[in-house]
């Protein structure tokens, strides 16, 4: 419930295998574009991150967005 609060643009998170991100300063620097992160702020991504078959550099860019485990 608490991440679901910060699901806006200049206040969003998303959840990514229990994982709590902060993404506001990352949606214009997504390679995906911001859209496809907005539609899943405030929410867990797990499974549309992986579908995607996200590369090691992804992997590593999350830890610059970590706020703390669920
Ligand atoms: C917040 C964590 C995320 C990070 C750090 C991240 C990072 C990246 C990076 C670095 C790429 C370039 C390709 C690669 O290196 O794999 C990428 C591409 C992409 N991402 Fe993300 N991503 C995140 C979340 C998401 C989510 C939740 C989605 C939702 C489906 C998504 C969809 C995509 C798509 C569709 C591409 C491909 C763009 C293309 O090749 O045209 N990403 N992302």
């Amino acid at each position: 419930a608490e991440v679901a609060r910060h699901n806006k643009q200049h206040d969003g998170y998303i959840i990514i295998d229990g994982v709590v991100y902060d993404v506001t300063n990352f949606l214009d620097h997504h390679p995906g574009g911001p859209n496809i992160l907005m539609e899943h702020i405030g929410k867990d991504a797990t499974v549309k991150f992986e579908d995607i078959g996200h590369s090691l550099l992804a992997r590593y860019q999350l830890a610059d967005l970590y706020v703390g485990e669920l």
